[in-house]
């Protein structure tokens, strides 16, 4: 997989017009969600290499990341004329980024994209890396490859529109990168006022947070070792992600993955020796900004199934990636259903459900 280029913008039209000259077509696309539309699109107004691009928008949000909205892009692609020299842009948060990503790259076996992320979290991850790809039969990104987009262009100014709820989703993915990188920068990352969003420190704070995701795509881009480190949290929190949206009670990415962070932080804690007060100082955060994910014993059962599907495990056995401490990374950990049960327990009994 070729290395992408990952660019924090200083002008979006001047990185976006040297991109798209960058990517020799013969048509031009741009995929949004009905939100993205009207809040981000308006921001590229103007900018010639776009004149004459085809606009192609779908439904917003994660019950849309489908197999329907796949096949309308695809649709919506061959209708419009889409050759394999055409480009797409996709302009949005992750669920754009992985739907159009995967659109793109097995539309006529492989078209070139490039991405434009609209949220903090396709900011500091989802655009970045090449994985792409759509929720199946109730399941996180059951169906997808890996296909890396040719350029991943930041724009924090796109950041001022959004929701808090959307703030925090993606901050998780960066509190995730803190945990696996270094205390320095977790330190960082909990200490950031969020109530009063400072852009500019928030857009160095990205800068750096991607980086970690580079770093580590870089070295091992299809995920068969050190990747499995950007999976944190995510054994569980794919779980509760996956349960929430089969009891149509969806929970954005990012929530699911901080409360599956206060999860597996406890099993790293007892199985790897992870420090107690740093344990408790993140779940203390996310206690204070997430809230919590309900269920109840009886659900147990049901979210160790959904973690019998996650992508790490091997010949059924359930995969964790852990840490012994931050930035010190215990790859193809596992635990038995009982431990497993036990971090349940824990989890409801801190987080008051
Ligand atoms: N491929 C990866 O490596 C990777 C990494 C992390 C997450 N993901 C996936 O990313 C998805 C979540 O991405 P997300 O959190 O960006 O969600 P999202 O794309 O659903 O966006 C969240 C909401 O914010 C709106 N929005 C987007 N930009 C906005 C802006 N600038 N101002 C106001 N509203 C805006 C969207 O329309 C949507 O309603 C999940 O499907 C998750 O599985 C993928
Ligand atoms: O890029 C990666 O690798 C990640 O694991 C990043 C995660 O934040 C992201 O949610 C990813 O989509 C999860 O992938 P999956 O392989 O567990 O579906
Ligand atoms: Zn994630």
């Amino acid at each position: 997989m070729s290395k992408q280029e990952v660019i924090l913008c200083e002008g979006l039209a001047n990185s976006l017009t040297h991109a798209i000259e960058k990517c020799p077509h013969d048509k031009l696309f741009i995929l949004t969600d009905e939100h993205t539309h009207r809040l981000c699109r308006p921001h590229l107004d103007g900018i010639p290499a776009l004149e004459g691009a085809e606009e192609i928008v779908i439904g917003a949000e994660d019950v849309h990341k489908n197999l329907e909205t796949l096949a309308a892009v695809w649709q919506a692609l061959s209708e419009k004329g889409a050759s394999r020299h055409s480009l797409l842009i996709n302009l949005g948060g992750g669920m754009v980024t992985d739907l159009g990503g995967f659109a793109a790259s097995t539309f006529k076996r492989g078209i070139a994209y490039i991405n434009v992320p609209t949220t903090l979290l396709a900011m500091v991850d989802a655009s970045v890396g090449g994985k792409t790809g759509i929720n199946f039969n109730g399941l996180k990104n059951e169906i997808g490859v890996f296909a890396p987009a040719a350029c991943v262009l930041l724009e924090t100014e796109f950041l001022r529109s959004l929701d808090a709820h959307n703030f925090f989703s993606g901050y998780a993915e960066m509190l995730k990168h803190g945990l696996i990188s270094t205390p320095k920068h977790l330190a960082e990352l909990l200490a950031f006022d969020t109530e009063k969003t400072d852009y500019a420190l928030l857009k160095s704070m990205v800068g750096r947070s991607v980086q970690v995701k580079e770093h580590i795509v870089e070295e091992d881009p299809l995920e068969h070792g050190i990747r499995k480190a950007l999976n944190l949290g995510h054994t569980v929190g794919h779980a509760f992600e996956s349960l929430a949206l089969a009891e149509s009670r969806p929970v954005l990415h990012g929530y699911a993955v901080a409360w599956g962070l206060v999860c597996e932080l406890y099993l790293s804690y007892i199985k790897t020796g992870f420090p107690k007060d740093k344990m408790r100082q993140t779940i203390q955060f996310v206690k204070e900004n997430y809230g919590s994910f309900a269920f109840n014993c009886k659900q147990y059962d049901q979210l160790y199934e959904l973690m019998k599907h996650d992508k790490k495990n091997t010949a059924g056995v359930i995969n964790f990636t852990l840490l012994k401490e931050v930035g010190d990374i215990c790859l193809n950990q596992t635990a038995d259903k009982e431990t497993i049960f036990e971090m349940f327990d824990f989890y409801r009994e801190c987080m008051g459900v």
